[in-house]
């Protein structure tokens, strides 16, 4: 495709630049006289030491430590970027590429169901061609719950997408929709008739719901979520009357359990989706979404296309970050749940440094860049140590590769089986799915370390942050929730920073310097904090010590003045 006018325009706010920078520059001079201040102590005379040396080098150490926190901070403030795209300038629909989209949920019991199918029902009303779009349900729990609530949600996007649709609805999820009053009282009779009647048919799915919900509560032979087999069920199948406006494939995926396994969290669910889904739709990009983050706005999928649907940016950008918004943040928000340091600060200066990290939700990704891409004549055995045993499944590696699962509205039995197998736990046995391939399994933070060695290989991304939110979750808004969040996420990272894939040792391959101190300055963040703490405070017991022992000195010789 060649275009005159541009997809998507990078600007570079010179006047922050420069603001940055200087004050970089002012508060290294500083720095250095600071360390000068420290360093010369050690050159004095030693006769002209007055200060006991150990809580001097104590305190030095802990400076030295935060002089690096504070250097590997800059790097995001180096040149931050934002973006602006055209999605109105994207060739026509049919020469889009597909799109499968992911949501995994773990637990009925803790992720609302009713939130959960909000978020299904917004992402298959996404503004994109319904025949290449795919949704995929990720169902952890192997929840029965999860599998009805599911339809139900199919039967009602039925009438919901073409309302979207028809009307150009701007937020796609049906329950900020009609908790809001947009629309209600505007527009033609026909359009207040019709509003009406799919609020009813919304009522009666949340009611069914929460039924729904209820009943696998009372049942005693409820689904244990830690021992399950696989379930694989093309949704829409069920449905054979023919609906007149065609709306996106449902698919509902439950991976295989057991207890003696280790599933690998989020990745492991994601690594199982990026496998079935090459069987039935094999979609080139994938929008990864959790469970509890709905699509607030239709055209994430058009802008993010931008950059893929243009020939100079789409064969190296490896994904598509956007914001992580949500909409229960409290006024006074005093646990910053809303991140605004990540996603309105570091976020913009990483893009400008090489692309931002992955985010775990809320980003487009290229299928390419997380299995890589083969020609017919690669080696078949060398592709099965890598990828797994299943033909099949390679086959769909090649590019352009179009699986023929689904054959006049009904899937095929025999791939259906087949894809049964890629979603059980030992197929990834003896494979590099994990360590190479796919969500990579090194830290519980599958996102900072798949976007990382994405970076590493010499992929790019790029982070669009528009006006409306695109994606809309729901924070954490108590101590709690928060310092069990922030101590997964504390100990991932460190865990990067303490191993032999720590930025520093392993990074510099195809990523800028700027770039590398991003990533260095997320892994290292927690841990120099609590160094240069910990040293602050061996400093102070030092000085409680010494002036203890003044003291006892001190009450000795008085009481011996007295005597
Ligand atoms: O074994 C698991 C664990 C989690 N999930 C799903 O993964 C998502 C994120 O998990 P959550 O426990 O909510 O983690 P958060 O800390 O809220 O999520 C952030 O951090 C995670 C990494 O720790 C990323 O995977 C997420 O995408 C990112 O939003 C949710 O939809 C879960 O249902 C699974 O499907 N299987």
């Amino acid at each position: 495709m060649e275009n005159s006018v541009p997809l998507h325009v990078c600007h570079v706010n010179k006047m922050s630049i420069i603001i940055n920078r200087s004050h970089a520059i002012l508060h290294s001079i500083a720095i250095l006289f600071l360390i000068h201040y420290r360093l010369s102590f050690f050159f004095q005379h030693p006769q002209n030491i007055t200060i006991p040396t150990l809580p001097w080098l104590l305190i030095f150490v802990s400076e030295l430590l935060l002089y690096l926190a504070w250097l590997l901070s800059q790097s995001h403030r180096w040149r931050p970027v934002y973006r602006t795209v055209f999605p109105e300038r994207l060739p026509a629909d049919d020469k889009l590429p597909a799109i499968d989209v992911y949501i995994c949920t773990a637990d009925p019991k803790k992720e609302p169901s009713v939130e959960v199918m909000n978020t299904v029902i917004s992402a298959m009303a996404l503004d994109y061609p319904p025949e290449k779009l795919h949704v995929y349900v990720s169902d952890d729990a192997g929840s029965d719950a999860t599998l009805r609530c599911t339809k139900e949600a199919w039967n009602f996007a039925r009438y919901w997408v073409p309302f979207c649709r028809k009307y150009g609805l701007v937020t796609a999820c049906p329950d900020v929709y009609f908790s809001s009053s947009e629309d209600g009282f505007k527009g033609s009779s026909d359009f207040k008739a019709e509003r009406k009647k799919i609020e009813e048919k919304y009522e009666v799915l949340k009611q069914r719901i929460r039924r729904i919900v209820q009943e696998s509560h009372t049942d005693v032979a409820a689904n244990n979520k830690l021992d399950h087999s696989s379930i694989i069920e093309v949704i829409s199948e069920h449905h054979k009357e023919k609906d007149e406006v065609k709306i996106p494939m449902l698919v509902y995926v439950s991976r295989k359990k057991r207890l003696s396994r280790h599933h690998n969290f989020n990745a492991g669910a994601l690594n199982v989706l990026l496998r079935v889904s090459a069987m039935i739709s094999n979609s080139p990009h994938i929008l990864v979404l959790d469970c509890d983050m709905h699509c607030n706005d239709p055209t994430s999928a058009r802008q993010a296309m931008c950059y893929y649907c243009d020939p100079q940016t789409s064969q190296s950008i490896a994904f598509v970050q956007f914001p992580q918004t949500f909409r229960n943040i409290s006024e006074d928000d005093i646990y910053d749940s809303q991140l605004r340091f990540i996603f309105k600060i570091h976020w913009l200066g990483f893009d400008g440094a090489g692309g931002p990290a992955i985010s775990g939700t809320n980003f487009y990704i290229k299928r390419k860049a997380l299995l890589g891409s083969f020609t017919k004549q690669q080696d078949l055995m060398t592709l099965k140590r890598s990828f797994g045993p299943s033909n099949d499944f390679i086959k769909t590696l090649v590019e352009d590769y179009k699986p023929c699962f689904i054959k006049d509205g009904e899937s095929s039995k025999m791939l259906l089986e087949n894809a049964n197998v890629l979603a059980s736990c030992s197929y990834e046995d003896q494979t590099t799915w994990g360590t190479k391939v796919g969500f990579l399994y090194f830290c519980v933070l599958e996102d900072y370390f798949t976007g990382f060695t994405l970076h590493r290989k010499g992929w790019k991304s790029v982070y669009l942050y528009p006006k409306r939110p695109q994606f809309l979750g729901t924070a954490t808004t108590n101590f709690n929730e928060a310092s069990i969040q922030w101590t997964r996420w504390v100990s991932g990272l460190t865990s990067v920073a303490i191993s032999r894939f720590c930025p520093l040792i392993c990074g510099p391959l195809k990523m800028s310097l700027v770039h590398l101190m991003c990533y260095l300055e997320a892994a290292c963040m927690p841990l120099l904090c609590c160094l240069s703490v910990w040293v602050l405070l061996l400093y102070l017991n030092f000085v409680s010590s010494m002036a203890s022992l003044y003291t006892q000195r001190f009450r000795t010789r008085t009481s011996s003045y007295f005597r």
